[in-house]
């Protein structure tokens, strides 16, 4: 069985290890390194995985996942630099950051894969986008994908669309939320119990959500099923348009972009 170190495991590592474990990888074939004492043994009383040193996580792992915040790569990268060579596999979550920033600073012909997941790989449900690197293999990307695909849905993408997945997919479930949370709201405006606004939110997120996985519909196709001639459904969708909430997507997605682009600026090949 491929060994994986979680190198980071904040709430995206958590994510990762955690998904992993449910899918059915033993305890014993995981490990992760953590800066902070206190949260590294309270992962592994969570979950009964070693938190190690990066030598050690190097040494035993056949694949290396970097999941610290782009801003904590450097002093990641010089841990790595001396005990990292080709047979190792560095699968980056990093937002912004490029293949190439790890093929500089390691090892000649250290294979990496950029990814981008989602937290829902807590629940099986991560869409993950991968991109190989100049040194990644066709069989580097089948171990990428197959530890992916146990945790959810998995794609190749060219590396030059990933500040754009990030800004979609990376941070989509945090646009959802948001949603979900604001509409909540809204139930608690017209008076109802919380409880119950969550329980009639939640639910309709869980069923529209099936079913644009599960029919072949177009969003506007069910979107007008439910939107009733001189019903209620049109006099909400006048109030969103007027509001703008189309072009705040819009604006609020692009913003993410550029974002990510930020983060890889000061690692981009020429800087
Ligand atoms: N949170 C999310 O939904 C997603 C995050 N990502 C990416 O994953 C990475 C981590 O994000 P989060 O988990 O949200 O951040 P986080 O701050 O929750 O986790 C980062 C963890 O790395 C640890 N860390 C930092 N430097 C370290 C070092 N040198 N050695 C060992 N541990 C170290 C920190 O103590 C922390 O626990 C970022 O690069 C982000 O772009 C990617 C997709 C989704
Ligand atoms: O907010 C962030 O920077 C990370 C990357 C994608 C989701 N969370």
């Amino acid at each position: 069985m491929t060994t994986i170190a979680v190198l980071g495991a904040g709430k995206i590592g958590e994510a990762l290890l955690s998904g992993l474990l449910n899918s059915g990888r033993g305890a014993g074939d995981l490990l992760f390194t953590e800066r902070h004492p206190d949260r590294s043994a309270e992962l592994t009383a969570r979950y009964g995985i070693a938190g190690v040193e990066p030598a050690e996580a190097a040494k035993r792992a056949d694949v290396l996942v970097v999941a610290v915040k782009p801003q904590d790569i450097e002093p990641v990268l010089t841990e790595l630099a001396p005990v990292v060579g080709p047979e190792t596999l560095i699968v980056s979550l990093c937002a912004g950051l490029p293949t190439s920033l790890y093929e500089r600073r390691l090892a000649e012909g250290v294979p990496v894969v950029r990814v981008m997941p989602n937290t829902p790989m807590v629940v099986g449900e991560a869409m993950s986008a991968i991109s190989p690197g100049s040194h990644a293999t066709p069989a580097h990307l089948a171990l990428v994908r197959e530890m992916l695909s146990s945790v959810g849905e998995v794609i190749e993408v060219p590396e030059s669309q990933q500040d754009a997945v990030t800004a979609l997919s990376g941070s989509g479930p945090a646009y959802f939320f948001f949603l979900v949370e604001a509409m909540i709201d809204a139930g608690i405006l017209l008076g109802l119990p919380r409880a119950v606004a969550e329980k009639l939110i939640i639910q309709s997120a869980v069923g529209a959500a099936k079913m644009l996985a599960e029919t072949a519909e177009h969003p506007v196709i069910l979107r007008e099923a439910v939107t009733s001639p001189a019903g209620t459904t049109i006099n909400a969708i006048r109030e969103l348009e007027k509001h703008g909430v189309r072009a705040a997507l819009l604006a609020a997605i692009e913003a993410a972009r550029d974002r990510s682009v930020e983060l890889g600026k000061p690692h981009d090949s020429a800087s």
